[in-house]
C-alpha cells in the first residue's frame, strides 16, 4: 500500500502541477516519485515483482509449487480501450502472437510490446551479457553434479576403483570443490546482476510512465487514477521481470533441460525414452491449467483494484469517516471486497491443488518407473548403479528445468500483457498536449474572449455546460463570475486554464486561439487560487515557490507579504516551517495560494471562489490581498465568486445561469436595478446567512463601496516589515 501514496497524491494533484507548469522531467514531484520509487524497489525487491510460477509442476520427491504467490497479473486490456487507442487498424498477426494466447489484446500490440520490452533492456546490456556468462558457468556446474555423484557411487561400490587421469581421490576432490565453489560464485554474480537491472529498467519505466501520466489531460488520469497507480506499481515490475529474472531463469532451464536429456541418452536411450512419455500428458495438463490461470489471475487483478478502490476512497475521506462514525460500513464495503479477492484465491488454491497435486504424483510414478526398469538394465549389467543414480538425478533436473520453462512461458505472456498497458500509456498522445504550440510571451498583454463558446464535459457528452458563451476580459480588468451552483463558473476557468477544449467557438488571448498557445507556456502566464488550495509536503517556502523553482527568499517573502501571509512570521521556524496536506488553516492556505499564484508574475489570475470557506477575519485578510492585486491593474482577473464582499471588489459583474451570461455590468448598475438578477442571487444568499426570507438589497448608490447591505473591508496595509508575533495570535 505504502507505494500507492505518493503517486496517488500525485495524480491526484495533477490540476497544480499542470497550473504551475511544473511537468517532469523538471518536477520536483518527479524527483521525489523517482526517489520513493527507487527506494520501493530495493526495499520491496523481488516481493513485488516475483512472477506467479504456474504450470508444469514435476518437482519430484515434493509437489509444492516453489511459487505461488506472486503479484497478481495486470487487468486485460478491454476490447474497447485497445479500439479506443488503435484506431480501426488491424495488423497482421505476426508468429509471436500466433505462439501467444490471446486474452484481449491487440496481437500487433502484442508484438511491439515485446519489442518494446526487449529494448527496454538494451541500456543493460552489458550486465545482462555478463550475466548470461555467468549463468552459463554455473548451469555447466550445476549440470555435472549428477554425473560426479554417478561416477563417485561407482568408485565407491566398484572393487576395482579407478579416477580419469590418474587422479588421487584427494586430487578429484580439490577440483571438485573448486568448481562448486566457482559455480556458486558465478550463480550468485547472475542473480545479482539480474536483479538489480531488473530493478533499473523497473525504476525507469515507472519514472516514464508517471511523466507520461502526468503530461495527459486531467480528464484522462482523473478518469484513471486507479489504473494509472497500477500501471506504475504492478505492471512496472512484471515487465521489468519479465526481461531480468524470467529471462535469466527460462535460460537456465533451457540449458538445464537440453544438457539433462542430452547426458540422459548418453547414459541410457531407453531409460530417456521411458522418461519421456510422461511429457505430453503433463503438457496438456499445464497449457489447461495455465490458461484457466490467466483467466483467474485477471479477475483477481479486477477485484484487487476494486478493493484497493474502496480502501484508497475511505482512507482518503477518514475525517468524514470518522466524523460519521462510518467506519463500520466503510469496513463491510472493504470486506466485501477482500471477500471477493479471497474467493479467486480459493479457486485458483484448488486448481494448483490439483495441478501440482497430479503432476508431482506422475513424476514420481515416472521415478519409480525408471527405477524399476533401470534396477532390471542394473541386474543385467547394461547399465551400473552410478549410472541409475546418475539418470535419476537428471530426471529430476529435466523436470525442474521443464517445469521452470512453462512458468517462464506464462511470465513472459504476462510481461507482455502489462506492457501493453505501460507501452499504451507511454505512447498516448494526451489530447491536451502541453509541450505541443507557440510559446506565449510572458510580457504579452491582450483581452481574454471567449466567442460564442459552447462546451460539454468528455465523461458527460449529454449535458451542455456552457451555451454560446461570449465575453470579453480587458488587460487588467478585473470581472466577478457570479451564479448558482453548477450555473459553469468553474467550466469557465478550467477552459481558460485548457483542461479541457471548447466544442464550439472559441478562447482568444489577445486575437490568438489559445489551442494554438503551447499549454504548458500559457499556463505559466496564469496564475490561480483555487478554492481548494493544494499544499505539498516541504517547506512554507517551497510551496510558495512551487512552479517557480528559481524564485530567491526575498521574492518568496514579498509575495507572501503581498498576500497578507503574516502568520508565516509568527511561526517559529518561518518560512522554513514544515508543512504537510492539511497543516495550515484554510484562510491561511488560501493565501499561501494567492503567494503562490503572484511570484509568477502573472498577466492573468484566475481565482475560484478564493474566499467561499473563510471566516470574516480570513475573508477580510484574504479580500485585501485580491484588492491590493486589483488595484494595481498590472493583471487580468477572473473571479469566481460567491460572497459579495469578494465579488463588489470586481471592475464587472457577469452573471450565469444554466451556462448562459443572462447579466452583466459593474456592481452600481446591477445593484440599482431592481429587476436584476443579481440582486436576487445576492438577497438570497444574505438571508440564507440571516436565516430570514429573502430580504432585497439597499441600492448601493454610488459603487460598490456605496450603500450596500455588505460593505467590502476596508483595505488594510501590507506588513511593510513584519513584526514577528506570538504563534497562538497569528495561527488563526
Ligand atoms: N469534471 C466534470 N465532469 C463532468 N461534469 C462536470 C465536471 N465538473 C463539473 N461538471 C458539471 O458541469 C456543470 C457546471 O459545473 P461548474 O463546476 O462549472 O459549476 P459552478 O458554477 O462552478 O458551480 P459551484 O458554484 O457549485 O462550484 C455542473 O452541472 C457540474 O455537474
Amino acid at each position: 500500500m505504502s507505494f500507492l501514496s505518493p503517486p496517488t497524491t500525485a495524480v491526484a494533484r495533477l490540476h497544480t502541477l499542470q497550473f504551475l507548469h511544473v511537468c517532469p522531467p523538471r518536477s520536483s514531484s518527479l524527483i521525489f516519485f523517482r526517489a520513493h520509487s527507487r527506494a520501493l524497489n530495493i526495499l520491496h525487491g523481488r516481493q513485488l515483482t516475483q512472477p506467479r510460477v504456474i504450470p508444469f509442476q514435476w518437482r519430484c520427491f515434493s509437489s509444492t509449487p516453489s511459487s505461488s504467490q506472486g503479484p497478481p497479473s495486470p487487468r486485460p486490456i478491454r476490447k474497447e480501450e485497445v479500439a479506443q487507442t488503435s484506431p480501426a487498424l488491424k495488423p497482421k498477426r505476426s508468429i509471436l502472437s500466433r505462439l501467444i494466447p490471446s486474452s484481449g489484446e491487440d496481437p500487433g500490440k502484442t508484438t511491439s510490446s515485446f519489442r518494446a520490452i526487449v529494448s527496454l533492456a538494451k541500456p543493460e546490456k552489458k550486465p545482462l551479457i555478463l550475466a548470461v556468462g555467468l549463468l552459463l558457468v554455473s548451469s555447466s556446474v550445476s549440470m555435472s553434479i549428477p554425473f560426479t555423484i554417478g561416477k563417485l557411487i561407482d568408485y565407491f561400490t566398484s572393487s576395482n576403483p579407478q579416477i580419469p587421469m590418474g587422479l588421487s581421490l584427494g586430487q578429484s576432490s580439490a577440483i571438485l570443490l573448486f568448481l562448486f565453489t566457482v559455480g556458486a560464485f558465478a550463480n550468485a554474480g547472475r542473480a545479482m546482476l539480474m536483479r538489480i537491472s531488473g530493478q533499473r529498467i523497473v525504476a525507469r519505466l515507472r519514472e516514464r510512465t508517471y511523466a507520461a501520466a502526468t503530461k495527459q489531460e486531467v480528464e484522462f488520469v482523473e478518469r484513471g487514477e486507479g489504473d494509472i497507480i497500477s500501471r506504475l506499481s504492478v505492471d512496472s515490475s512484471i515487465v521489468g521481470e519479465s526481461v531480468t529474472n524470467n529471462l535469466s531463469d527460462g535460460l537456465r532451464s533451457i540449458i538445464m533441460a537440453s544438457a539433462g536429456l542430452g547426458a540422459m541418452f548418453y547414459i541410457s536411450p531407453q531409460l530417456t525414452l521411458l522418461m519421456l512419455t510422461v511429457v505430453p500428458p503433463v503438457s496438456l495438463g499445464a497449457v489447461f491449467y495455465g490458461r484457466y490461470l490467466k483467466r483467474l489471475s485477471n479477475k483477481t487483478q479486477e477485484a484487487l483494484g476494486d478493493m484497493t478502490k474502496v480502501a484508497q476512497e475511505s482512507l482518503s475521506a477518514l475525517r468524514t469517516v470518522q466524523a460519521y462514525n462510518a467506519m463500520e460500513p466503510e469496513q463491510a464495503k472493504f470486506r466485501n471486497k477482500a471477500q471477493s479477492v479471497f474467493n479467486l484465491a480459493r479457486k485458483e488454491a484448488i486448481a494448483s491443488g490439483i495441478f501440482f497435486g497430479s503432476t508431482g504424483w506422475s513424476g514420481n510414478v515416472t521415478l519409480l518407473a525408471l527405477l524399476g526398469y533401470g534396477g532390471t538394465l542394473v541386474s543385467q549389467g547394461a547399465i551400473s548403479v552410478g549410472d541409475l543414480t546418475s539418470l535419476l538425478l537428471y530426471t529430476v533436473y529435466v523436470g525442474g528445468g521443464l517445469q521452470t520453462l512453462t512458468s517462464f512461458f506464462s511470465s513472459i505472456m504476462r510481461g507482455i500483457g502489462a506492457g501493453v498497458r505501460i507501452f499504451d500509456l507511454l505512447e498516448r498522445k494526451p489530447v491536451i498536449d502541453p509541450e505541443v504550440g507557440v510559446p506565449v510571451d510572458p510580457a504579452r498583454r491582450g483581452p481574454i474572449r471567449f466567442e460564442d463558446v459552447c462546451f460539454r464535459y468528455p465523461s458527460r457528452k449529454e449535458v451542455t455546460v456552457l451555451q454560446d458563451l461570449n465575453l470579453e476580459i480587458r488587460p487588467g480588468e478585473s470581472v466577478a463570475l457570479v451564479g448558482g451552483s453548477g450555473s459553469g463558473k468553474s467550466s469557465i476557468n478550467a477552459l481558460l486554464l485548457r483542461y479541457y477544449d471548447p466544442i464550439k467557438g472559441r478562447v482568444t488571448y489577445d486575437g490568438q486561439d489559445i489551442r494554438q498557445f503551447n499549454p504548458a507556456s500559457w499556463r505559466s502566464i496564469i496564475g490561480v487560487v483555487p478554492q481548494d488550495p493544494i499544499l505539498f509536503t516541504g517547506t512554507i517556502a517551497s510551496n510558495i515557490a512551487y512552479g517557480s523553482e528559481s524564485a530567491t527568499r526575498e521574492q518568496i517573502e514579498a509575495a507572501a507579504r503581498q498576500a497578507n501571509c503574516e502568520y508565516v512570521w509568527g511561526m517559529p521556524k518561518g518560512f522554513d516551517t514544515e508543512i504537510g496536506r492539511m497543516s495550515l488553516s484554510g484562510g491561511q492556505r488560501q493565501r499561501l495560494a494567492i503567494a503562490r499564484a503572484l511570484l509568477k508574475k502573472p498577466a492573468i489570475l484566475a481565482l475560484d471562489e478564493a474566499t467561499s470557506a473563510l471566516d470574516a477575519t480570513s475573508e477580510h485578510r484574504v479580500n485585501d490581498a485580491i484588492e491590493r492585486i486589483l488595484r494595481s491593474r498590472q493583471t487580468t482577473c477572473l473571479i469566481v465568486a460567491h460572497r459579495l464582499s469578494t465579488i463588489a471588489r470586481a471592475e464587472r459583474i457577469v452573471v450565469l445561469e444554466d451556462g448562459r451570461i443572462t447579466e452583466s455590468g459593474t456592481y452600481r448598475q446591477l445593484v440599482n436595478r431592481t429587476d436584476s438578477r443579481f440582486r436576487a442571487l445576492m438577497s438570497a444568499q444574505l438571508s440564507a446567512a440571516a436565516g430570514d426570507a429573502p430580504t432585497p438589497l439597499q441600492d448601493a448608490g454610488d459603487g460598490p463601496e456605496g450603500e450596500s447591505e455588505v460593505k467590502p473591508e476596508p483595505p488594510v496595509e501590507p506588513p511593510a516589515e513584519p513584526q514577528p508575533r506570538k504563534a497562538q495570535e497569528v495561527l488563526m
